[in-house]
């Protein structure tokens, strides 16, 4: 392979000897590609197959048909999208290919101009995005947004307020029932803190945490919402190879014993093929392919969306393999929360 394709021939060729990879779920999922009818640009069009299971009911989310433009451009074109109970999927896709922007009408941050989002069988189309957290679906975001000058444990504290019932009276006056609440929701931020392996970091400061940490403690923050769906944007940009291993069994973690389902978005290939029982590749807002990661690997349309037809595409960008190395100098500037 030409150095010109930033590795990725590499990486597919490499995650081929990393062993097995989940099984595919085989709850009623949008739009498989060998479903799916060929459109035009040789594109899929997506659409739910026929199998009789309706994916509203049969689904944890399922987004039904999803378009949004800005002005002239769509950004998304037409694509559907389930997750399964209890399930581990991702989204990829070239730079520009329309992943935020697909994550942020599943969150509600963006509205689409077509198509409907269901969670657990409602129609949360025009839920608004803090009440699509409370009702079970909680994110991360790929700028990692934190209260920098609050610790760790506040931090988690600050997202579980949708959940506790003191009004402002017991709040200002302290009244026994406002102060076991606050006791109970700190032994939580604490166990939480611990499941996602920065027990330790409790009273620190968020913004003195290391990059890999502040991104455990976004996801902890989001777990404090009891979440039925977590989205995880770029979850191991900046951590070290050691932490990006152990972020792989932390998410089956989160799978088998919360039982919550997990949405991937990454650029790091090796972590997808190993992580997800299901993916699904956006390129320039279309869905070109879905399956499991053997089915991803071996795509002509997906090695062609990533790399051109010759071997590079102008314009766009290669995937980031080396993201997940990025070291110390890649620490963030902190920002404040602005969605919990
Ligand atoms: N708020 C917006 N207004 C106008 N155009 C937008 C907006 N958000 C995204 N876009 C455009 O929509 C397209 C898809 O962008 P998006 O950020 O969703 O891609 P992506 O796959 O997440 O890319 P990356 O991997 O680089 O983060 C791009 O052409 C982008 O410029």
């Amino acid at each position: 392979m030409s150095s010109s394709d930033g590795g990725l021939r590499e990486t597919l060729g490499d995650v081929t000897q990393l062993g097995s990879t989940p099984n595919s779920p085989e709850a009623a999922d949008g739009g498989r590609p060998d479903s799916a009818e060929s459109g035009v640009d040789g594109r899929v069009s997506v659409h739910e197959p026929d199998t009789g299971v309706d994916p509203v009911e049969a689904n944890v989310l399922f987004a039904d048909r999803i378009t949004i433009r800005f002005g002239g451009l769509t950004a998304v074109d037409n694509v559907s999208f389930s997750i399964p109970p209890k399930s581990v999927v991702s989204l990829i896709g070239p730079n520009g290919a329309g992943k935020t922007t697909f994550f942020n009408v599943l969150t509600g941050l963006y509205e689409a101009t077509e198509g409907a989002v269901y969670l657990d069988g409602k129609d949360i189309t025009a839920v608004k995005p803090h009440k699509r957290a409370a009702m079970g679906l909680a994110r991360t975001f790929q700028n990692i947004r934190l209260f920098g000058l609050m610790t760790a444990e506040e931090n988690v504290m600050v997202a579980m307020h949708s959940h506790l019932k003191a009004g402002v009276m017991s709040t200002i006056i302290r009244t026994p029932g406002q102060r076991r609440e606050e006791r109970e929701a700190r032994e939580t931020a604490r166990e939480l803190l611990d499941y996602v392996g920065i027990g330790k970091t409790v009273g620190e400061l968020a913004r003195n945490l290391s990059y890999g940490d502040q991104r455990r403690l976004e996801i902890a923050r989001a777990m404090a919402l009891k979440p039925r769906v977590l989205l995880l944007d770029e979850p191991t940009a900046g951590m070290n190879p050691q932490e990006s291993s152990n972020f792989n069994d932390f998410v089956y973690r989160v799978r088998d014993e919360k039982g919550i389902s997990v949405l991937l978005i990454e650029h790091d290939m090796s972590v997808i093929m190993k992580i997800s029982e299901r993916i699904t590749v956006l390129d320039r807002g279309a869905m070109i392919a879905q399956g499991t990661p053997d089915d991803i690997r071996n795509n002509q349309q997906v090695i062609e969306a990533y790399l051109g037809k010759t071997g590079t595409r102008e314009g766009k960008r290669l995937p980031k393999p080396g993201a997940v190395a990025a070291g110390p100098s890649a620490q963030p500037t902190t920002t404040e929360q602005e969605q919990a």
